[in-house]
């Protein structure tokens, strides 16, 4: 029935948004990086100009999502076959949640590094630059537990395949490494979006799955901190 009250049309806009949050994943993770994004700005104590640019950023996402879960209902609404139209239709909406994830992404990192980056640097001089022989040890002791692990779990082939990631962990003691070298939070991002991209395309290969890539990252951060610790108090 159509509504005729403004509690009636409130409660039909929420339903759409309930809607949306159960049946498309990329809104319950926007929903999730909004819920975790507001408490952390209050932790960093943004100033309010800031928190409403980042406000605005994330209002667009959410806002982008519905309207590309509208474009891909009416779309369906017309034809479920494939239809070049169609395609164009959904790809263009999809485009949108893109562009809008892009900008919040990069309005969230103009902001917040500024935040972040200098207890990031803290954290990073902790550990302390690594020695070369201490970068040598770890790497090997990443490949050698990787291998190891693999044998235990009885999985894959030493380089391919298996619980966990060789070229996750490998990936993640590198940007590890790196980061801890360069004592740069800037480098660090950079080198560890690198370790990711290698993470993923061993998933898009259906070489490993999620959590074969995510005990890989955890082994080959895990064991680089821990050989730079030893080297740096037996030094
Ligand atoms: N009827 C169709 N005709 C042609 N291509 C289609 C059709 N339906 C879907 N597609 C293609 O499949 C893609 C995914 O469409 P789908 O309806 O499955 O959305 P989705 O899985 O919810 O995607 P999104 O991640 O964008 O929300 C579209 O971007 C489009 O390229």
């Amino acid at each position: 029935m159509k509504p005729t009250r403004f509690i009636d049309s409130v409660n039909c806009a929420i339903e759409g948004i309930i809607h949306t949050a159960r049946t498309q994943k990329h809104m319950r993770r926007h929903f999730l990086a909004a819920l975790f994004l507001f408490p952390l700005m209050l932790l960093l104590r943004v100033t309010e100009t800031e928190f409403i640019l980042i406000s605005i950023s994330v209002c667009f996402v959410l806002f982008a999502e519905l309207m590309n879960t509208a474009v891909e209902a009416v779309v369906d609404l017309v034809t479920t076959e494939y239809h070049p139209q169609a395609k164009i239709a959904k790809d263009v909406a999809a485009g949108a949640v893109l562009v809008a994830s892009i900008g919040a992404a990069v309005m969230g990192y103009l902001v917040l590094s500024k935040y972040i980056f200098p207890i990031y640097k803290e954290a990073l001089g902790v550990v302390g630059n690594p020695s070369e022989m201490g970068t040598l040890v770890s790497l090997l002791t990443v490949v050698i537990v990787v291998v190891i692990l693999k044998a235990i779990s009885g999985t894959g082939t030493p380089l391919e395949g298996g619980l966990p990631s060789g070229h996750a962990a490998v990936a993640f003691s590198v940007a590890t490494v790196v980061s801890l070298s360069t004592q740069n939070p800037l480098i660090s991002v950079l080198t560890i979006a690198l370790a990711v991209m290698v993470s993923h395309s061993r998933l898009l290969l259906h070489i490993h799955s999620m959590r074969e890539v995510l005990l890989g990252a955890v082994t080959g951060i895990a064991i680089t901190l821990l050989i730079m610790f030893l080297f740096r108090y037996y030094q």
